[in-house]
């Protein structure tokens, strides 16, 4: 799959921007804050629908316009996918592909797969567990609608039972039968999605070991591990075993939405104990980890979005991370860097047609 053309019209700080691309390798070089990231954002936006990086879409509108159209041209299977996206201040955002606007966004999803690595990225080491869950959810999302209707379904109980909760607290009163069809439900849709995410992670973990051993020369120890009380418990019996403490708290304290993925290296967590360059590399080979199951979930190759990534990154790792690329069957590729001299060395080691576009 590939991305041939890209035009913009007021996307953040480009009033009007016309782009044709190469089948493999596209490189935006140029100072800080010249639209690099945004027009890879623009790229992501027509994949998903929305920005990768502000997803509050009105911000997404040039400042002082009152609309944004992005518009691209895909190739996938010989086939040309004509998408538009476009979006006028207070009104709803529409994605038409091929003259035709979609009536739930999440149609669209999966249709171009694409797969980004970003600064942004550190969020999934450095934050709270709900960026991780998210990362391992539209993952699986992408390939299974039927998960993401069951993780619909799951977070409208927990809200219920949460507000449910709050009225017993309230009203000082409590119904153990009224909770009861909460629990049976949050039982029913958790326990498939645990199963899911942990089918995912059995063959998900492997892959991202590999790449990491790949990046780094096999010079470090790193792990990742599927956290969730359900690997020990039914969530009906952890859902009995926290009442009393669900009732003093007025929310839902055990189930899926609390399940987490843990980062070590050498043991210790990553986030605490490994150094930027380690830490970028553990993302790296996160994302070429879901390029990989993407690819053999969909069929389709991915485009790779690589958003200033060699910065902190030893000469080494650049050079594995070449390698990589190299042999194992990329797609088109988007890059984006300050540096363009060291963008055109990088590039020329790939041996793959290449455009360096300088803003
Ligand atoms: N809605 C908007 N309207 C106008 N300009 C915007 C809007 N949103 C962001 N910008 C501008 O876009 C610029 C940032 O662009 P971007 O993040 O693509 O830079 P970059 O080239 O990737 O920079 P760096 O090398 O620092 O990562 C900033 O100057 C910012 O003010």
């Amino acid at each position: 799959m590939q991305l041939r053309q890209l035009s913009l019209i007021n996307y953040k700080n480009f009033e009007s921007k016309e782009l044709a691309f190469d089948a493999k390798i596209n490189c935006f070089v140029g100072a800080n804050g010249i639209g690099k990231t945004n027009i890879l954002d623009a790229i992501y936006h027509l994949c998903f629908g929305k920005s990768y990086f502000n997803p509050v879409s009105s911000q997404n509108i040039r400042h002082g316009s009152d609309f944004f159209v992005i518009d691209g041209t895909f190739e996938k299977e010989n086939r040309e996918e004509k998408i538009v996206c476009s979006l006028k201040k207070n009104n709803k955002k529409i994605i038409k592909r091929n003259g035709k606007a979609y009536d739930r966004f999440a149609d669209h999803i999966g249709l171009l797969p694409l797969v980004i690595i970003s600064p942004a990225d550190r969020d999934l080491i450095i934050e709270g567990s709900e960026t991780r869950r998210k990362f391992i959810d539209g993952v699986i999302s992408q390939s299974d609608k039927s998960y993401l209707q069951n993780l619909i379904n799951y977070n409208k109980v927990v809200s219920q039972r949460n507000a449910l909760l709050k009225y017993f607290a309230a009203n000082r009163t409590f119904n153990k039968d009224t909770l009861a069809v909460y629990d049976e439900q949050m039982h029913t849709y958790g326990s498939e999605i645990f199963k899911k995410r942990t089918t995912f992670l059995e063959s998900f973990i492997p892959i991202f070991q590999e790449q990491y051993k790949a990046i780094t020369g096999n010079t470090e120890n790193v792990s990742l591990t599927y956290e969730s009380k359900l690997k020990s418990n039914d969530l009906l019996s952890l859902l009995s075993k926290s009442l009393d403490k669900d009732r003093a708290l007025q929310y839902t304290s055990v189930g899926v939405h609390k399940d987490d993925l843990s980062f070590e290296i050498s043991e210790y967590p990553i986030k605490k104990f490994g150094s930027q360059g380690q830490q970028k590399s553990f993302l790296i080979a996160l994302k070429f980890a879901q390029f990989h199951f993407m690819k053999s979930q969909s069929g389709t190759t991915p485009i790779l979005i690589l958003d200033d990534i060699f910065d902190k990154l030893d000469e080494n790792r650049v050079s594995h991370i070449i390698t990589l690329v190299n042999n194992e069957n990329f797609g088109q590729i988007f890059i984006s860097d300050t540096h363009a001299d060291r963008t055109e060395s990088i590039v020329k080691k790939i041996h793959q047609s290449y455009k360096i576009f300088k803003l």
